[in-house]
């Protein structure tokens, strides 16, 4: 695709996870010496296994049938490793390959050792498999990790870090060797608004230094149209190629269910929240007073004397910078985090003291990692097993209730056609999905969702503001954080930013 010097060649010429249905079918791909190039597709689409395929993550036995060819630097025998989808195919060393092409994948903790202990050994990791010596590695260490906006939390455990400085960290881990291709899937998925300007001054710096950089994802953001080139798959295969302008005048651009703005912009976007009109419930849901909070063994408070309140028929958005504490806000309201100062009330009560399975029969909570809170065999199965569980203060379904109500939900959020599907064989944002339908289920008087938009394409998003609106109309209080300011505007009552540990309105 691109004129400059390719630094990698990729043809896939079919590709399947079970070795009969090609997902993906004849694509090729020459990415340019300090080229970007944009790979587009609705949820479903096969963006993330593209991206796989490059960083060598789904090019191995048992990860899926792949049949084309990989090169690395200028074609030449030996430079290009072909696959036939056989036994007898080349092995490709994850680590040599590595050393080459860095790769962020859409949930970015999947990068993380899980053994390193503070922000510094986990950069250093990949120094030392290539034996860096000390000096350079300690230097190299705090650019990869200023680069992000990690520079003062070297000493942090990696574990402890909110999502959006796992993604940062995650980026580090893949600039700090110095690859010459760096492939991100879904990158800007929960930045706030200046870790999305420090990766696009990161991308410019490094296509400068002549990496080649690829983004994937389903939003035509603003690193999708600063691209060099961009690609659409739709259907299996490269449904538009050329220039964003050029792909995205095409008809199958405007077919595809890639979001043609990033829910993230605020551009046009009126101050005042606007097209959900006012609120009509009086009865206040859910509340925070003076609340307080320190994580264990951390000297600053996360939430310090934080006040909020959300009323039944309202949807409520919080934002702030990564890390300012959002998510702990919402684990307080579901009585999964316990005040240290200040009182937590749900549904009228206050909540010191209740075990967190109590609290659930009221709250119904979509966490930041949907793939956490998924763990049985079929999505059917997922969303029925919490209207089967004895709660104390809600009604336990039964078993044909179950299903049926578990169908309802599915297809609220548009998942009825993958009812038979594994959980983890969803798409990331299948999974979101899936793990919304499961809270929806249960109808609790209080929706908390932590980042509900993330990855989601046009269907997805369309889905998501429905759920919501008659979650809203149907008296439900809804409180969610996002980074999807534009879309927050749109589409909530108010809008909270929780800075230095209180909410002001944003
Ligand atoms: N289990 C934990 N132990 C110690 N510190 C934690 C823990 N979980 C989160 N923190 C820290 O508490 C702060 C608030 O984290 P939180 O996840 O609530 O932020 P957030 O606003 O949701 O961030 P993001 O926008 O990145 O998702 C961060 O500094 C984070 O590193």
């Amino acid at each position: 695709m691109s004129a400059g010097r390719a630094v990698l060649t990729a043809h896939v010429a079919s590709f399947s996870y079970d070795g009969a249905t090609p997902l993906l079918r004849d694509i090729r791909l020459a990415l340019g010496e300090g080229s970007l190039t944009a790979i587009l597709g609705a949820s479903g689409s096969g963006t993330s296994t593209l991206a796989k395929i490059l960083a060598g993550w789904a090019v191995a036995p048992g990860r899926g049938r792949f049949e084309g060819h990989l090169g690395l630097g200028p074609e030449a025998p030996g430079a290009r490793l072909t696959f036939r989808g056989r036994p007898d195919d080349p092995r490709l060393s994850l680590g040599a390959w590595g050393q080459h092409v860095a790769y962020v994948p859409q949930r970015a903790a999947d990068l993380l050792t899980g053994a390193a202990v503070s922000v510094g050994e986990e950069l250093a990791f990949a120094l030392e498999q290539r034996a860096v010596p000390r000096g350079p590695m300690r230097e190299r260490v705090r650019e990869a990790a200023c680069a992000v906006g990690l520079g003062d939390h070297l000493e942090r455990d990696p574990s402890r870090l909110s999502g959006g400085e796992q993604r940062r960290l995650a980026l580090a881990c893949a600039i700090v060797g110095r690859p010459s291709v760096l492939v991100l899937d879904d990158p800007s998925a929960s930045l706030d608004g200046s870790g999305r300007m420090a990766l696009g001054s990161l991308i410019d710096g490094l296509r400068a230094e002549g990496v080649a950089v690829v983004v994937a994802g389903a939003c035509a953001d603003r690193l999708a149209r600063s691209a060099d080139e961009a690609i659409l798959l739709d259907g299996g295969t490269a449904a538009a190629e050329g220039t964003p302008e050029a792909v995205f005048a095409t008809e199958a651009f405007a077919r595809s269910g890639v979001l043609p703005t990033d829910p993230a912009d605020e551009d046009g976007v009126p101050l005042a929240t606007a097209a959900v009109g006012h609120a009509r419930g009086t009865i206040t849901l859910a509340r925070l007073e003076r609340v307080s909070f320190s994580y264990p063994g951390s000297a600053s408070r996360v939430l310090d004397g934080a006040d909020l309140e959300v009323r039944a028929g309202e949807v409520l958005a919080l934002t702030g910078p990564n890390g300012a504490g959002k998510s702990t806000a919402l684990r307080h309201l579901a009585g999964l985090a316990r005040a240290a100062g200040g009182r937590v009330l749900v549904a009228g009560a206050d909540i010191a003291g209740m075990p967190a399975g109590r609290v659930a029969a009221a709250v119904g909570t979509l966490f930041q990692e949907p793939r956490d809170q998924l763990f049985e065999r079929t999505a059917a199965r997922e969303v029925a097993f919490g209207l089967r569980l004895r709660v104390p203060g809600s009604i336990r379904l039964g078993r044909t209730a179950a299903r049926t109500r578990a169908g309802e939900a599915l297809e609220a959020v548009g998942l009825a056609g993958s009812a038979g599907t594994h959980p983890y064989d969803l798409s990331a944002s299948g999974q979101r999905l899936l793990a919304l339908a499961t809270v929806l289920a249960r109808a609790p008087r209080v929706l908390l969702l932590d980042e509900p938009t993330v990855g989601l394409d046009r269907h997805g998003l369309a889905r998501l503001e429905a759920v919501v609106a008659a979650a809203a109309e149907g008296g439900a209080a809804v409180v969610l954080s996002t980074h999807a300011l534009g879309w927050a505007r749109l589409h909530a009552h108010r809008v909270l930013s929780l800075k230095e540990g209180r909410f002001a309105p944003a």
